[in-house]
């Protein structure tokens, strides 16, 4: 089966309402391939999902960057999947690295919070990534299994989650992983998903990679074949996010 080429761009903790409208009206404008070839979610900070739900194309979704692990109640400053839901937000990003490292996220809270926003209708980008200290000591994937396990335990059915690979050293680093290094982990993690999910998840799950994505480098991260799209960082934020979403037609001639 094919899975639709996915690009996500995560704005993190950036922008102004007039930063914010302007890269909407970029988004807006650009010719891109059809919404039958490559699905587009863009995650702006909660206070402006609102406004950029409001002035998207269409064909383009939006993502909320975090939400709580349960229904809402006294949890100051959290925000809680079923008001994602109550207002219209379909896509949610879990387990991104900066929070697991600076927010001291365990593997298990974030298993929670997929558990969650999926029952909640929720559909979840689902982060899991090596630092660069793991990787040297060769336990990437020992990690990955780990973080990816947590949610396994707590998801039988995996048709609304994208997994996003993201190694921690090529965050925002300008230090990509090599088309070979990321298939590797994509290859790797597929089979996981394979013995500890079944078939049909590791058929039919996507899995993105993430980690100073550019409008040059991404086309040839796209020729791989367990490479099914990006989450984007920096460069969302810039109009080369345009050059990345087309880079499905490299994907489609690979
Ligand atoms: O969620 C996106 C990743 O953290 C990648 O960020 P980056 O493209 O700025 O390296």
């Amino acid at each position: 089966m094919s899975r639709k080429f996915f690009v996500g761009g995560n704005w993190k903790c950036n922008g102004t309402i007039e930063e914010v409208k302007k890269i909407v009206t970029t988004l807006n404008e650009a010719e891109v391939p059809s919404e039958d070839d490559v699905e587009v979610v863009v995650s702006p900070p909660f206070v402006f999902l609102p406004v950029v739900k409001t002035l998207l194309r269409s064909d383009f979704s939006v993502a909320a960057q975090n939400c709580w692990a349960r229904k809402g109640g006294a949890f100051t400053g959290e925000v809680s999947a079923d008001m994602l839901i109550n207002l219209g937000i379909p896509w949610v990003i879990l387990g991104h690295s900066e929070r697991r490292l600076l927010l001291n996220e365990s593997n298990e809270f974030v298993g929670d919070k997929v558990s969650y926003a999926l029952a909640q209708g929720l559909k979840v980008i689902a982060c899991v990534g090596e630092t660069l200290e793991q990787r040297e000591s060769g336990s990437t994937m020992a990690v990955i299994a780990a973080q990816t396990k947590a949610i396994a335990e707590r998801v039988s059915n995996w048709s609304n989650i994208v997994l996003a690979y993201e190694p921690v050293w090529a965050i925002g680093t300008g230090k990509v992983a090599t088309p070979s290094q990321a298939q590797e982990v994509h290859f790797d993690l597929r089979k996981w998903l394979h013995d500890n999910a079944g078939a049909e998840a590791a058929i039919s799950t996507r899995i993105i990679y993430g980690g100073s994505v550019n409008g040059e480098n991404c086309r040839e991260l796209a020729t791989q074949p367990d490479v099914d799209g990006f989450l984007v960082g920096g460069a969302s934020l810039k109009p080369e996010f345009i050059d990345i979403i087309k880079s499905v037609t490299v994907k489609k001639s690979a």
